[in-house]
């Protein structure tokens, strides 16, 4: 592999008594959609989390984007976009101030900022919804700005946790396309699905089950070594045996 831009080993979160991520060790290529997978609760969320820099680990090592998971959260923000099941837009501002907020806590100069908002709007096609409260649009809509702002910064990686919940397969599929366009553009994309047609979609695939990495490998490289027909086989083969439940 080319220098990866996320490199872990043995990294370990404990909250008390309780391991919710276990030595998890991969690494991810620059360029890459790297999808993470797991049942609910399998720490999923905890292991971006600290990928991301908003959260130290218990124990481990690692880089993102050249800095270190133990010592450097803060400049691993600074280079990385987020997207969290919840999202950080604000419903009552419009889709422009929400783009204009971000691009103030990005750093992003005026001009920059304007001629972003205009490509972002004329990209996902919102020109007429630019003064619209966010909380007035559909979920789809919503997922499609809050990736768009997440990446507005052009960052060098961008988590998405859970990023198309709750809505139909043709927005999940649009979505995806912006997914396409982004790695294609060099941001390496780390995501995390319950969508196993999504996890068809992703250059590598890990599984976690329990707080540890059960699987990792292409989907053909899983569908293979796991005698199954789709990634769903795969998923419930390895999800059988977790003993946490949500
Ligand atoms: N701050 C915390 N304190 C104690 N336990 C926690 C904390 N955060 C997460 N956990 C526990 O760690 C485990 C992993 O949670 P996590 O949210 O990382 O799972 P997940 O794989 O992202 O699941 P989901 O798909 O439901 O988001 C869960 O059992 C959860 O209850």
């Amino acid at each position: 592999m080319r220098e990866p831009i996320i490199s872990v080993r043995e990294l370990s979160k404990r909250f008390g008594d309780f391991t919710a991520v276990d030595r998890i060790s991969f690494d991810v290529a620059r360029g890459e959609i790297f999808g993470f997978l797991g049942a609910n609760g399998a720490g999923k969320t905890t292991a971006m989390r600290m990928l991301c820099g908003l959260s130290y680990p218990t124990s481990g090592s690692g880089t993102v984007a050249g800095y270190d998971v133990m010592r450097e959260g803060e400049r691993i923000k600074r280079r990385i976009g987020y997207m969290s099941q919840r999202f950080s837009l604000y419903d009552d501002l419009t889709v422009r101030e929400n783009i204009r907020l971000f691009a103030g806590i990005y750093g992003l100069r005026r001009m920059q900022t304007l001629r972003r908002t205009v490509e972002l709007l004329h990209r996902l096609d919102f020109r007429s919804e630019a003064d619209t409260p966010v909380g007035s649009l559909p979920l789809g809509w919503k997922q499609k700005l809050a990736f768009s702002v997440a990446t507005l910064h052009r960052p060098e990686i961008v988590f998405l946790d859970e990023p198309t919940g709750g809505v139909d397969p043709l927005t999940r599929r649009q979505f995806w396309e912006m997914i396409y366009e982004t790695a294609a553009a060099g941001t390496t994309v780390f995501v995390t699905t319950h969508y196993m047609d999504e996890a068809e979609y992703c250059s590598r695939v890990s599984i976690m089950v329990d707080g540890r990495i059960r699987a990792l490998g292409t989907p053909a490289e899983l569908k293979e070594q796991y005698a199954a027909g789709s990634m769903d086989e795969v998923f419930r083969i390895l999800a059988r045996t977790a003993k946490r439940s949500e």
